[in-house]
């Protein structure tokens, strides 16, 4: 597999781990070495318990949709960090990064965005993100993985393994 598709890879399998019904998103923050310094999907703050806050999107009250509540992708990858900075670092995200995002991204010293939907381009957050990215000199660059589908196969590096576990060490 080619580097970019790894990167995007796990950003798509954070994003899995989203709760998020409607829009599962995840990032992945890799430094100049190539080395992942922090993943990230959208979920509510740490903390708030499941169900606590809302997940709908359209009701007239905004404080009973998750826009008040959720945290992005991108800003739990940089939160997620586990490096000292991302300074110079690369993220990949699976959906292009709103206008909140992305000032997070440009702040922190990320160099390069790399996305793959934009399904969200004609919206204003989108459209200020690309201002802002323009102006700092900050690349966003469209990937699009060379294959559908990637299958994670427990079974594939040690084939047997999964349908006969070792046996758990005695554990007293
Ligand atoms: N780049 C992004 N990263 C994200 O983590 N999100 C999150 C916020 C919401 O949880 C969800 C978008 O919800 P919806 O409007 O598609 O139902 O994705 C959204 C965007 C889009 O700007
Ligand atoms: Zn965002």
């Amino acid at each position: 597999m080619e580097d970019q598709e790894y990167f995007m890879a796990v950003a798509f399998l954070a994003a899995k781990q989203s709760p998020d019904t409607n829009s599962k998103v995840g990032a992945c923050i890799v430094n100049t070495e190539k080395k992942i310094v922090g993943i990230g999907y959208n979920r509510m703050p740490i903390g708030c318990p499941a169900g606590s806050l809302p997940w709908a999107r359209d009701n007239v009250d905004p404080l009973n949709n998750k826009y008040m509540y959720v945290c992005h992708a991108e800003l739990n990858a940089i939160m997620n960090k586990n490096s000292a900075d991302v300074k110079g670092c690369t993220i990949y995200v699976s959906l292009f990064p709103c206008n909140e995002c992305t000032k997070i991204i440009i702040q922190s010293g990320i160099k390069d965005v790399i996305y793959l939907s934009d399904k969200y381009h004609n919206k204003t957050e989108v459209i200020a993100s690309k201002r802002m990215l323009d102006l700092a000199g900050i690349p966003y660059r469209h990937f699009r993985p060379s294959s559908r589908k990637i299958v994670i196969d427990f079974d594939e590096i040690e084939p047997g393994l999964f349908d006969n576990p070792p046996a758990d060490p005695p554990t007293d």
